[in-house]
């Protein structure tokens, strides 16, 4: 195991070969005395077919950094880099698109239409795309999830853990170019929660997705390839093959209390 942490200086990123990348962003909330340098100078790349987790202090700036790396929010300055597309230069329809057919979403809270069932909201991106469910990994990923049984079931007739799965599916059957995951297992029992996390982990090593996920949990953390420690907004350090107690000494060592 490799640990690096905490850096001093911003750490060297290869931002060219990566499936994600953020070059010098910038963010700042609001303007004069409120204003919030949520990302001050972020540049760090994310690896394809790599599990990355996005870790650090409340407020340091996670999900600022998903949000701009995933096209949901408009960075200040700096590049948002997913392939050869800097998100940042482009206008919301194209944004639109970019979400919909080249990014999965996994979010603590699920986000399925209640009125769907589950097969139509594993689909509903590809729909919206215009695009057919390849009908070999449609099934796979239904099997491997053990959702197969619960296609006709609305959201509501289903458990979290279930939700979450389909959820799973939904982000994977498009072969996104990635999938960023924000708390993925914040609302689950710590079973369905290990589930999920074995489930991402094994769509980098069997399916060669890319994910980006942040977490608050070591735990969780220690299914990720790799951790990338953020502090008031700037890179603060990494870890290469964490392990949970390597994760925890980390955070403890930023001043988080969680
Ligand atoms: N819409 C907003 N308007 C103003 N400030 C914001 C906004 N969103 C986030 N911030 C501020 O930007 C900083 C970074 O917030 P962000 O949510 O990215 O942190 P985080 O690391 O994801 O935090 P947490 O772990 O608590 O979810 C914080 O100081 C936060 O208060």
């Amino acid at each position: 195991m490799r640990t690096q942490f905490p850096a001093a200086a911003p750490m060297p990123a290869d931002t060219t070969n990566s499936a994600v990348a953020a070059v010098d962003l910038v963010k700042v909330y609001g303007s004069g005395d409120t204003a919030v340098r949520a990302l001050d100078g972020v540049t760090v790349g994310f690896a394809r077919a790599a599990f990355t987790a996005i870790m650090g202090p409340s407020g340091s700036g996670k999900s600022t950094l998903m949000h701009c790396l995933a096209g949901l929010d408009t960075a200040t300055s700096g590049r948002a880099l997913l392939g050869g597309t800097d998100l940042t230069t482009q206008p919301d329809r194209v944004l639109t698109k970019v979400r919909r057919e080249r990014i999965g979403f996994v979010f603590q809270s699920f986000n399925l239409l209640p009125q769907l069932t589950a097969e139509q909201n594993i689909t509903l991106p590809l729909d919206l795309a215009g695009r057919r469910a390849e009908r070999g990994l449609l099934q796979h990923l239904v099997e491997v999830l053990g959702i197969a049984g619960r296609l006709n079931h609305r959201p509501s007739e289903l458990s979290g853990g279930q939700q979450q799965r389909v959820a799973l599916a939904r982000a994977l059957v498009s072969r996104p170019e990635v999938v960023f995951a924000d708390e993925p297992t914040g609302n689950l029992d710590s079973r369905s929660g290990a589930e999920v996390l074995a489930f991402l982990r094994n769509s980098v090593r069997e399916l060669g997705q890319t994910v980006v996920m942040v977490t608050h949990d070591p735990a969780a953390a220690a299914y990720a390839d790799r951790v990338v420690l953020l502090a008031d907004g700037r890179v603060a350090g990494e870890i290469d093959r964490p392990d949970r107690a390597s994760v925890a000494e980390a955070l403890q060592s930023l001043g988080s209390a969680r």
